[in-house]
């Protein structure tokens, strides 16, 4: 660790954000192997992160030629506070912003903590440690500076009146890479609402208190009109916002629907269903790809999936189960995401089985996991799945982590996506932790009934070989309770055929 401290007291730490192994992103070069998603996604994306500079610079009204709007790498150092915990968290907290940033397209430079009980109200950094931040980035000749915590709308222009560059909170960065990354319809607007929302109390200007003095004198039954004349752009802005947010709120609803209804159908269908949680960027869509062939995106950047994916499969015996991907965790999630998680978190609530994956690799593993378990424990319905711990990233991760890691969670399998180990193993575990199909049948279902018939045997479980017989297929298996009661509404089940 490249620690240098400066000043008397020792209460600021430079961290080398590039060397230590773990948490900016790790550079693993790798074959694209089958495992590793749609490619031509991935290029889409990292178009897009190249052409960012254009969203925030001229408008495009005023005609000025491409030459001129050339892309900028945002140039950036990172800032924390060092408030509580031990102080290689605080490090870790900055490393996993230093991530964020470089998904988010960023050059990260430097990184900065202050050990501070609690945050400056007023510049967050304490005013000295801000005047150092503001040399700190002109010498080298940063473009933004991005805090580790959720700044309040005065605190963020106040630090930016003193370091005189664009200053961003780690929530307006993660609400970026999900703008950047949601691909479905539901999910664009769910991002687009958080990110609204996250506005709303932070558009700046002189019109804020002139309409916080309204506020009041309407408040106190004065009766002034609020909309008169006297109307300033920023209410405007503010009400058209307002109007988009609530267009976006109806939109959103009108879509849950479809997706319950799927979800619907095959809990009717008695599926089960195993579902693939975890950290961001801990290894989950390269699993999905790796156990189904589903060809998701699998990138190296934190919150990479955005959409869950939902993929049919089957045991080795032949049990058919969907297997879900979803959205990763990371501390502190902003609370404007949550609702944009709220599809991912039902499907876990739901799920048979969860199967969740810890980047073995990454030098705090145990502390991800909890993060997770946090998450999960406010899921309706999580606490009644079962739980299969996969350590990932087998081939990097070092051998002595990896025994700590097993014995710590026990049950647990290591796995690479990247060599293969551990994948059936896996794929037998999750087979003996679906729900055993209950009801034993011995019965001859007729030719006809060729649709039951597999469906008996796809969810069911076969006791004995099939007897085909003249009148239909003998079958002496056990399946659920809504595959018999199609059976008995079928005649081919008398009371006493059940056992
Ligand atoms: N060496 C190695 N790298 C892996 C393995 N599995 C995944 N990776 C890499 O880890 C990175 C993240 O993989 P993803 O599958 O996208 O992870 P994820 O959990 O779906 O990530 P998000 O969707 O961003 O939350 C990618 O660069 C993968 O190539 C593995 O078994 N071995
Ligand atoms: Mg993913």
């Amino acid at each position: 660790m490249n620690e240098s401290t400066s000043g008397a007291g020792s209460s600021e730490s430079r961290i080398d954000l590039h060397t230590a192994e773990g948490t900016a992103l790790q550079a693993v070069s790798h074959e694209d192997a089958g495992w590793s998603g749609d490619a031509l996604e991935r290029e889409e994306r990292s178009s897009l992160q190249r052409i960012q500079g254009l969203e925030t610079g001229i408008s495009r009204e005023e005609g000025v030629d491409v030459e001129y709007r050339r892309v900028r790498l945002e140039r950036v150092v990172l800032v924390g506070l060092w408030s509580e915990g031990s102080a290689s968290q605080a490090e870790d907290s900055l490393r996993e912003l230093a991530a964020l940033a470089e998904t988010a397209g960023s050059k990260v430079l430097d990184g900065l903590i202050q050990r501070r009980a609690l945050p400056d109200p007023a510049t967050y950094l304490g005013s000295g440690k801000a005047h150092e931040l503001a040399d700190l980035v002109a010498s080298l000749e940063a473009d933004t500076v991005i805090a580790d915590s959720e700044l309040a709308p005065s605190q963020r222009r106040a630090l930016e009146d003193i370091v005189k560059v664009k200053v961003i909170d780690r929530t307006a960065l993660i609400l970026d890479i999900f703008a950047r990354h949601a691909k479905s319809r539901e999910g664009k607007a769910q991002v687009e609402l958080a990110q609204l929302e996250y506005l709303l109390p932070r558009l700046r200007g002189w019109g804020d208190s002139m309409s916080r003095q309204a506020g009041g004198r309407v408040a106190a039954g004065a009766g002034i009109g609020s909309r008169g004349p006297g109307e300033t752009q920023l209410e405007l802005d503010r009400r058209r916002i307002r109007t988009r947010m609530a267009k976006l709120r109806r939109d959103i609803k009108r879509m849950g629907p479809a997706r319950q209804q799927q979800r619907a159908e095959r809990r009717r269908a008695a599926t089960p269903s195993a579902v693939v949680v975890g950290y961001t960027n801990a290894g989950k869509s390269s699993l999905l790809n790796r156990l189904t062939g589903a060809g998701v995106l699998v990138e190296n950047a934190l919150f990479a999936t955005l959409d869950p994916t939902v993929r049919r499969t089957q045991t080795a015996s032949g049990r058919e189960y969907t297997l879900a991907d979803t959205v990763g965790f990371v501390r502190q999630l902003p609370t404007q995401l949550v609702e944009a998680f709220r599809s991912t978190l039902e499907e876990a609530g739901e799920a048979d089985v969860l199967v969740h994956v810890v980047d073995a690799s990454h030098h705090d593993p145990v502390g991800q996991v909890k993060a997770v378990r946090k998450v999960l424990a406010e899921v309706p319905g999580t606490r009644e799945a079962r739980e299969i711990v996969v350590l990932s990233k087998s081939d990097l991760a070092d051998p002595v982590d990896l025994a700590a890691l097993r014995s710590r969670f026990p049950g647990s399998i290591a796995v690479s996506c990247f060599t293969g180990e551990g994948i059936e193993e896996l794929r037998a575990a999750i087979e003996e932790a679906l729900p055993q199909p209950e009801i034993e049948i011995a019965a001859v279902v007729p030719y006809s009934a060729g649709a039951l018939l597999s469906r008996i045997h796809d969810d069911g479980e076969l006791l004995a070989p099939v007897e085909y017989r003249g009148e239909g297929v003998f079958v002496h298996a056990r399946v659920s309770a809504d595959i018999e009661a199609a059976m008995r509404r079928g005649g081919m089940l008398s009371p006493a055929e059940t056992k």
